[in-house]
């Protein structure tokens, strides 16, 4: 089984906008971007690339235009309610939040404020949103399974922030980069939180270039143009060839809390919140605890760069006073997508395979709900309608994945 791994070259450092440049340069669709930022922020941005270079490099600069007059500010639980409701492919939303979730955590350390009140200023959570989302569609865009990260340039020196001067690398890189090389690599500020939060957030790990047959390779420009050194971020796409059929698995980790004493019709809330706050997945286990008290174990599965957000998350939504936690691999199946008509609707159909075989098929539950609320058919009649027209479209485990299936739901 291979894999399309995608390498960030941050070796001159990283922002969110340069990421954007390298992955809209490597081939993502900028008026998808487009369309996903503005299912976040209706009429209020516009992406707008322009051919540059930087040292006498090639690479694309992405140009944010803030359309309103006067953004209100927003604090992180409002962004956090706005991702969830745009109605985003989830895989972007998830992405998107996670990122988010450690931005406005690493904020409220620097700061000494709960996360939950962190303000992203007017222009700059606008800035932030757009590059934010538009990076997570790009990687979806590209169908980029794995991410992996060189050691990050961060700059030296003193920028201007809404705080006044403070130092380069600035107090939320600082607090972003938790087990990341990190070196210095000039002068000025050159990684942003928001560059930062999106590597510790979406790579696997900080890796030298990693073995890969190489198919594309994009490179996104900064602001400034340095006489020294080229000021790009570089994105290396290929594929990765895994061990023995299965790979080597992506990095998880599982946080659990043992819970007697939470009001039960809260927990549907608090797995609401978990899956917002970046969770792959959240369930709760019945157990009987000690002294024969009824409970539940919460458990929480995650990418282990969005752990420090969902600890805090069971620790303020919950009554748990501890979250215990572990390291797992996980062994995802390849995905694709086909759509099939249904009556007036559509449906997405899941199609997981193994050596381009099919696996699983699986209509989206949200997809299959809509319809069924459309037509005013109840769900389970139109749940078996979206099986039997997959069926009948080719979609049956063993056949191969159709070439027309797309490695996107959209
Ligand atoms: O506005 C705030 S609170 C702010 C905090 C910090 C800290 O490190 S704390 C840094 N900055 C600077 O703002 C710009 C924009 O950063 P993006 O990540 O949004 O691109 C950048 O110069 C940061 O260093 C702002
Ligand atoms: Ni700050």
């Amino acid at each position: 089984m291979t894999q399309r791994h995608a390498w960030i070259d941050a070796s001159a450092g990283v922002a969110g906008d340069m990421l954007l440049g390298a992955l809209i340069d490597a081939g993502a669709d900028v008026e998808f971007a487009q369309r996903c930022i503005d299912q976040v922020l209706p009429d209020s941005v516009r992406l707008r690339t322009e051919h540059v270079t930087r040292a006498g490099i090639a690479a694309i600069k992405v140009h944010v235009d803030v359309l309103v007059a006067d953004p209100p500010h927003r604090t992180w639980r409002t962004i956090s309610t706005m991702l969830t409701d745009a109605g985003l492919p989830e895989p972007v939303r998830t992405s998107a939040t996670a990122v988010f979730a450690r931005l406005a955590e690493a904020e409220g350390r620097v700061h000494g404020v709960p996360a939950d009140d962190i303000h992203f200023h007017e222009v700059g959570a606008l800035d932030s949103i757009a590059d934010v989302v538009g990076v997570c569609a790009g990687i979806f865009d590209l169908a980029i399974d794995q991410l992996t990260a060189s050691k990050v340039a961060v700059g030296s020196g003193f920028v201007r922030a809404a705080h006044g001067r403070i130092p380069v690398p600035v107090p939320a890189v600082t607090r972003l980069a938790d087990g990341w090389t990190l070196f210095a690599g000039g002068e000025g500020e050159l990684t942003t939180p928001t560059g930062m939060a999106l590597l510790a957030t979406l790579c696997a790990e900080c890796t030298d270039l990693p073995a890969m047959r190489l198919q594309t390779v994009g490179l996104g420009a900064g602001t400034k143009d340095f006489a020294g050194h080229a000021n790009v971020t570089r994105l290396l796409i290929g594929e990765r060839t895994e061990v023995a059929g299965v790979g080597a698995g992506d990095p998880a980790v599982v946080l659990e809390a043992n819970v007697d004493d939470l009001d039960p019709r809260l927990w549907p809330g608090v797995l609401a919140d978990l899956m917002a706050g970046g969770a792959s997945d959240a369930w709760l286990v019945p157990i009987m605890m000690k002294k024969g008290r009824p409970a539940h174990t919460l458990c929480v599965l995650a990418h282990p760069s969005a752990t420090a957000g969902l600890r805090e998350l069971i620790l303020t939504r919950t009554s748990t006073i501890g979250v215990r936690q572990q390291e797992y691999r996980k062994f995802a199946l390849p995905r694709a997508w086909s759509r099939i008509r249904l009556g007036d609707g559509q449906v997405m159909i899941k199609i997981a395979h193994r050596d381009g075989l099919i696996k699983q098929v699986t209509p989206e539950f949200d997809d299959v709900v809509a319809v069924a609320a459309a037509a005013g058919k109840p769900t389970r009649v139109v749940l078996a309608e979206a099986i039997a027209a997959a069926q009948h479209a080719g979609l049956v485990i063993g056949v191969p994945v159709p070439e027309n299936a797309r490695t996107t739901p959209h």
